[in-house]
């Protein structure tokens, strides 16, 4: 029976209702204050909230509470203490005080940290995040927090991007003033869109390739792909749409509020869509999300891949960034209806393209991982080139404002773009380019490059404080101007003009754009090697100093972790084939090869005159394709070996790219036309059809 939603909704959530429903009016409003306003907060206060936190937990089942934190491998990670606490006279009593809720000391000294401990203490501390709710989860109290070392430097994905949402609020809140807006705070948004596959347990588990790297390493393409676009908002087969609905349920009770959920364009592929959030909330729930998802799958038969690209011709996943800035009671990427209006959104505007043109290297650097490789620019998703989409209507209006001309809008309305006659126009005539990596659609815009794997945080901490850096140049500028108006016309006017360049209206894919991106200056980093140096770049370090989101050490540790991350997965994979060449697939193919040359043997003993054609055939073939596997092998272990070798992590990362990449893609072609001779039964894997078919 489907579950009353509106009862569950929340009910594992120490949220705003429960608080104040069980928290003192006193304690409820300061904590109120360091919520909203982002006040300290007083140890008191987190005496009074720990224990009624506590009560709480337990009466939800919770023996146990964890700091819930983001290390730099980009998951959760969660180290649970129990509640108990004997007394001495053989009984125990549940404890956990305020100094527990706001502060915890993991020993983490295991988590990559890019050389950072080295210099600095090795512990760690983590510290509350009191905008996230806490939640309970199996039976334990699970408190958002953020992880620093005790120097300060953040050791997390949540530290920057807190720091990027103040850094942002604080340059926002300068230019509402202007506009004669008193707000307190301006929050970034985010709704994660999450696409992931689900295949039978028994094909995963068959499949070591899928077990140790989330990914297809070998497979022949099944004779059905998706050129049938049949899958995309199919219906729902019954045990997925089971799995969907107890996921919902689950999600709901976290107070993750799952909205929408559809197959997409592979086959076994699908998409939950959340509403949006303010960002640090939203990650947080986009991390539970895909924890649920991989606990809730087994339970149907299921197994769920979030890796960019668990299969090869086929769509990949990526998770498109939702992304606006908004007050509680506006949203600043919303057009408006009057003139006014639509000049504070063109400062936004025009905030958001500076931005991304000057940061689309630092930016670029947030989608860059070794499974994100295969999706970005195989045109399914975008390509690495970042561009923004804007829409016909509103390229007209800004094309219109930087060539002093009249717009001629759908309301066909002349404009005087000196004075105070200014653009109107509408929002809803924007469409939907898919090809585009950051596409405005309506009233936020799409960062559609993210990877399906990714924690969200490195791409908002870089989006929020490059619009920051914008906002404030613009802050500085209009606070001085003795025409309001004027100065930011003139200031919006100037940004197009000199920032053109970023915006692409037309087909991403193609290779004329590429072309065209190249003659415009856009950068084009094809592959996270190249990707990575970008955030060590000086001007990328000096954005994240100038609004204290990460130091030059920070950044610096960060490019060493994602480096050697990067040789870390293609290493796994190659090993991973190596090792499934050599134990399972060369003795398929020779044990097929046997049983063909015993038939031609087995014939001929009957009678010379008896054809072995076909048997002739398939070994002559199948024995160069074992040839070809043998030497790639070969070359596959050179090649690893050779780059382990290496004394950076950025040349080791980059070789593993140029020389362990190319390599792999030799052996599994080799094996994948095996595949496509050797017979059925003598095949270890299951294949490519089975997997996306036989579901
Ligand atoms: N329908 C879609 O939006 C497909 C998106 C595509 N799967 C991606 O990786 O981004």
């Amino acid at each position: 029976m489907a579950a009353n939603v509106m009862e569950i909704y929340g009910s594992k959530v120490f949220n705003e209702h429960v608080m104040k429903e069980r928290l003192p009016s006193a304690t409820y409003k300061s904590l109120k204050n360091t919520l909203h306003k982002g006040a300290p907060l007083d140890i008191e206060v987190a005496n009074v909230v720990a224990s009624v936190m506590k009560r709480w937990a337990m009466e939800l089942g919770a023996t146990h509470y964890t700091h819930w934190f983001q290390p730099l491998t980009g998951i959760t990670s969660e180290k649970h203490d129990g509640f108990v606490s004997p007394v001495g006279d053989g009984t125990a009593i549940m404890e956990f005080s305020g100094k527990e809720l706001v502060r915890g000391e993991p020993d983490a000294s295991s988590f990559p940290s890019g050389g950072l401990r080295a210099t600095c203490e090795a512990r760690g501390y983590t510290a509350w995040d009191p905008t996230s709710y806490a939640f309970v989860k199996d039976d334990v109290l699970c408190i958002p927090t953020a992880f620093v070392s005790y120097t300060g430097e953040a050791l997390d994905k949540k530290t920057p991007l807190l720091r990027s949402m103040n850094a942002l609020s604080n340059q926002a809140i300068r230019i509402l003033k202007l506009f004669g807006k008193d707000v307190d705070y301006v929050s970034t948004t985010v709704g994660p869109e999450q696409e992931y596959f689900l295949i039978k347990k028994e094909d995963y588990e068959a499949r070591q390739d899928l077990i140790l790297t989330g990914r297809t390493l070998f497979g022949a393409p099944s004779a059905k792909g998706q050129e049938l676009e049949e899958h995309y908002f199919g219906v729902i087969r019954p045990e997925v749409s089971e799995f969907m609905k107890e996921l919902d349920e689950e999600l709901w009770k976290l107070g993750i509020p799952a909205k929408t959920k559809h197959n997409e364009v592979a086959p076994c592929q699908h998409e939950l869509a959340p509403i949006f959030d303010t960002t640090n909330v939203a990650i947080d729930h986009n991390l539970l999300t895909m924890e649920m998802m991989k606990k809730i799958a087994p339970k149907y038969g299921l197994v769920c891949l979030q890796h960019e690209k668990p299969f090869e011709g086929v769509n990949g996943s990526g998770k498109h960034n939702n992304w606006s800035m908004s007050t509680t009671h506006e949203n600043l990427l919303d057009p408006g209806d009057t003139p006014m209006e639509n000049l504070q959104f063109l400062v936004f505007l025009a905030a958001v393209i500076k931005a991304v043109d000057e940061y689309a290297d630092l930016l670029r650097t947030s989608v860059a991982t070794p499974g994100n490789d295969h999706r970005l620019g195989a045109n399914e998703a975008p390509p690495a080139i970042i561009s923004i989409f804007v829409g016909e209507e509103l390229e007209a209006v800004i094309d219109a404002i930087a060539s002093d001309s009249p717009y001629a809008g759908p309301v066909k309305m002349k404009m005087d773009l000196g004075v105070d006659v200014l653009p109107k126009f509408s929002k809803d005539t924007t469409d939907r380019n898919r090809t585009s990596p950051f596409a405005f659609t309506g009233n936020k815009f799409e960062f559609r490059m993210p990877g399906s794997a990714e924690n969200l945080s490195d791409a908002n901490t870089i989006l929020n404080t490059a619009v920051a850096k914008e906002l404030k140049g613009y802050a500085d500028e209009l606070e001085g101007a003795e025409d309001f108006t004027s100065a930011v016309i003139a200031l919006v006017k100037r940004t197009i003009r000199d920032h053109r360049r970023v915006i692409f209206n037309g087909n991403g894919y193609t290779a004329e754009w590429e072309e065209e991106a190249a003659k415009r200056g856009l950068p084009n980093k094809k592959n996270t090697p190249a990707a990575l140096p970008a955030l060590i770049e000086p001007k990328n370090i000096a954005l994240m100093e100038e609004f204290g989101v990460l130091t030059k050490v920070e950044m610096e540790s960060r490019y060493e972790v994602e480096m050697e991350h990067y040789s870390k997965i293609i290493n796994i994979e190659a090993l991973t084939m190596l090792e499934m060449a050599r134990k399972q697939l060369l003795p398929a193919v020779n044990s097929y090869m046997s049983e063909l040359a015993n038939t031609a043997a087995s014939k001929l003993a009957v009678s010379e005159n008896i054809s072995v054609r076909s048997e002739t055939k398939t070994l002559t073939k199948l024995s160069a394709d074992a040839d070809a596997m043998s030497d790639a092998v070969d070359t596959l272990q050179d090649a690893v070996d050779a780059s382990k070798a290496l004394p950076t992590e950025a040349e080791k990362a980059v070789a593993f790219h140029d020389n362990v990449l190319p390599a792999m893609d030799a052996l599994r072609a080799a094996a994948d036309d095996a595949e496509t001779i050797c017979g059925e039964d003598y095949w270890p894997l299951p294949s490519y059809s089975k997997m996306l078919y036989y579901v």
